[in-house]
C-alpha cells in the first residue's frame, strides 16, 4: 500500500515523537469530554478506597489518543504501565509471563486487543475477574490444572473495532469509552501545543488550517505540524504563518477538507466511471486497484464520516457535497 502523509497509522517518525508529545495528566488531554469526566471519577473513587480501577477499554478509529489515556490512567493512578498488543501474545504462557511479573495495581495496555487468540482470551478471563490463572501442567493423563494467584491489576484494552470483540471479553470490562474524532477548535489546541513544545512560532489561523486537514485525528494533526514547520524553516524565518502553511499543504497535497490523491482517485473514478453509484465494494476495488479491505478500513470511515459517501445494500454513493467538494454538477 501507498505511503499517505493523511494516514492515521503511526509511522516511524511519529513512533518516536508520539513519547515527547504524549500529555501526561487527564487535564492536559484536550478533548474527548465525556471520556475524560468519567475517567477522573473513576480514578478519584478507586484511590478514595484505595483499590485498583476497574478494567477499561477504550474503542474508535487509530490514532485519537488510545495508548495516551492509557498512559494518563497509570499516571494519575499513580502505577507503572506495561504495554503489549494482542498479536504479540501467541500463546497462553505468553501472557502469563507478562502477568506475573505485574506488581499490585499496575495497569496492562493492550493495544488491538480483538487480535488476541482465543486461548490467550481464555487465560485472561479470571485474571480479570479473580486476579489468578489457571495453568495446566503436564501432558494427557498426567495433565492438572493449577491456579496461581496474581496481584491486582488494571487492564486497559485498546481496539478500533469494538464489534471485533467477543462478548465474554467485552463484559469483562467496568468502563467502556468511545472515543469520537475531534473537533478543528480541538485540533487546533493540540497543534499550538505541540508547536509550543518544538519551540515553534505558529499563528492562530495557521493552526486552524491545519487543524482543519488532520481528518480529526491528533497523530495526523502532529504529523502536518511537522511537514509545515519544515517549509516554514527552509522558505519562511521559521514562523509558521497562515499563508507559508496554506502553500505548504497545498505543496503536500492535502486538500482543505485533508483529503490526498487518492481520497481524490477514489471519489473522481466512482463520479466519472459510474455516475457516482451505487457500486460494489469489489468493482471499486479493481477500478482503482486497491484492495477491497484497504478501502473498506483506511479510506472510508472519513469520507463517510464527512458524508462524501454513503453506504447502501447496493454498493456505495457519491453524495451531492462530494460532487460540491470538486465543483462538479450532480448528475441526475
Ligand atoms: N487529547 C490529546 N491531546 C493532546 N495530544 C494528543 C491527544 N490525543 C492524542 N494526542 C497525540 O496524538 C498522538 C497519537 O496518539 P496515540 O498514540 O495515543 O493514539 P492511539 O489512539 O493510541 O493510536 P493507535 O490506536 O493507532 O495506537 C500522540 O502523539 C499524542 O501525543
Amino acid at each position: 500500500m501507498e505511503e499517505r502523509l493523511i494516514s492515521s497509522a503511526a509511522d516511524y517518525d511519529d513512533a518516536s515523537l508520539e513519547y515527547s508529545l504524549r500529555p501526561k495528566q487527564l487535564r492536559e488531554y484536550i478533548g474527548q469530554q465525556k471520556v475524560k469526566e468519567n475517567l477522573t471519577v473513576f480514578i478519584e473513587a478507586a484511590k478514595m478506597r484505595g483499590e485498583t480501577l476497574d478494567h477499561v477499554l477504550l474503542y474508535g478509529p487509530p490514532g485519537l489518543g488510545k495508548t495516551t489515556l492509557a498512559a494518563i490512567i497509570a499516571n494519575e493512578m499513580g502505577v507503572q504501565l506495561r504495554t503489549t498488543a494482542g498479536p504479540a501474545i501467541e500463546r497462553p504462557g505468553d501472557l502469563a509471563a507478562i502477568l506475573t511479573t505485574l506488581e499490585p495495581g499496575d495497569v496492562l495496555f493492550i493495544d488491538e486487543i480483538h487480535r488476541l487468540p482465543r486461548a490467550v482470551e481464555e487465560v485472561l478471563y479470571p485474571a480479570m475477574e479473580d486476579f489468578c490463572l489457571d495453568i495446566v501442567i503436564g501432558k494427557g493423563p498426567a495433565a492438572r490444572s493449577v491456579r496461581l494467584d496474581l496481584p491486582p491489576f488494571t487492564l486497559v484494552g485498546a481496539t478500533t473495532r469494538s464489534g471485533a470483540l467477543s462478548a465474554p471479553l467485552r463484559d469483562r470490562f467496568g468502563v467502556l469509552s468511545r472515543l469520537e474524532y475531534y473537533t478543528s477548535e480541538e485540533l487546533a489546541h493540540i497543534v499550538k501545543r505541540t508547536a509550543h513544545i518544538f519551540a515553534v512560532e505558529i499563528e492562530e489561523e495557521a493552526a486552524f488550517e491545519i487543524a482543519r486537514r488532520s481528518r480529526g485525528t491528533p497523530r495526523i494533526a502532529n504529523r502536518l505540524l511537522r511537514r509545515v514547520r519544515d517549509f516554514a524553516q527552509v522558505r519562511g524565518n521559521g514562523t509558521i504563518t497562515f499563508i507559508l502553511a496554506n502553500e505548504a499543504l497545498e505543496q503536500l497535497q492535502v486538500d482543505r477538507l485533508g483529503l490526498d490523491h487518492l481520497d481524490h482517485k477514489l471519489l473522481k473514478s466512482m463520479m466519472e466511471k459510474f455516475r457516482g453509484g451505487p457500486v460494489g465494494l469489489e468493482t471499486i476495488a479493481a477500478t482503482i486497484g486497491e484492495e477491497a479491505q484497504t478501502i473498506e478500513d483506511v479510506y472510508e470511515p472519513y469520507l463517510l464520516q464527512i458524508g462524501f459517501l454513503q453506504r447502501t445494500p447496493r454498493g456505495r454513493i457519491v453524495t451531492p457535497l462530494a460532487y460540491n467538494h470538486f465543483g462538479l454538477e450532480v448528475p441526475r
